[in-house]
């Protein structure tokens, strides 16, 4: 399992020291949070962060967009450094055309299903994603608690990767710790994003346990 520690619950003030310590203790990429106020009830950071950000780690830099509207935001984003950004399915009414300029820019492309929106509604879009997320909280605040009813979810969804022939990465993201890792492992996701879990307590000590190295 790769982790993707989410620095929305890193200290805003000293970011780069977060950055460091969870790039020291051999996380797989970033996760950065950006909040619109809109398409969820939180700010956060924009393209300015993730330039900012960029010089100070060889991590890649995964941007979770839940902002309404994405495609304004893509040339932003792909111009500051993003590698991978990821678009809420519900955010948007031209997603196929959204995940196509997000190539065109570049960048790998994925897609974020808030719980309530079913899997199938990706169906014409699998072959367009580099990786699917599937949030197992609703969208909006870290330190919220896991949905156990999308371990289904993200099973199916590996299911129907296999049944297809298609190789994207499937990603969880809300409510990880050392207790809930182990479902959706099982289920078969490939990335799971960390946030209050990292950053709540010695970042190294907490990644080696959600890769299962202590
Ligand atoms: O996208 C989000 C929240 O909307 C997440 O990435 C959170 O940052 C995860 O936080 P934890 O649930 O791990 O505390
Ligand atoms: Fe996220």
């Amino acid at each position: 399992m790769k982790i993707a520690p989410s620095i929305l619950s890193a200290d805003f003030a000293d970011l780069a020291t977060g950055v460091a310590a969870v790039e020291a203790a051999g996380a797989d990429r970033l996760h950065i949070d950006v909040m619109d106020g809109h398409f969820v009830p939180n700010l956060t950071f924009g393209p300015d962060t993730v330039r900012a950000l960029r010089p100070r780690t060889s991590l890649p830099l995964e941007v979770h967009l839940m902002a309404d509207d994405p495609d304004r935001w893509i040339a932003g984003f792909a111009d500051a450094g993003t590698d991978i950004l990821l678009v809420h399915q519900e955010a948007t009414a031209h997603l196929y055309g959204t995940l196509q300029t997000i190539a065109a820019h570049h960048v790998q492309a994925g897609v974020v299903l808030n719980p309530g929106t079913p899997l199938n509604t990706l169906d014409e879009v699998l072959p367009l994603v580099d990786q699917v997320l599937i949030m197992t909280v609703n969208p909006g605040f870290g330190g919220q608690h896991f949905l156990p009813a999308m371990t289904a979810k993200v099973a199916a969804l590996a299911k129907t990767r296999t049944a297809r022939g298609l190789n994207f990465a499937i990603e969880v993201d809300g409510g990880i710790n050392d207790q809930t890792i182990g479902d959706v492992t099982a289920a078969g996701a490939d990335i799971a994003v960390a946030g209050s879990y990292i950053f709540g307590g010695d970042p190294a000590q907490r990644l080696a346990k959600l890769e299962g190295r202590a």
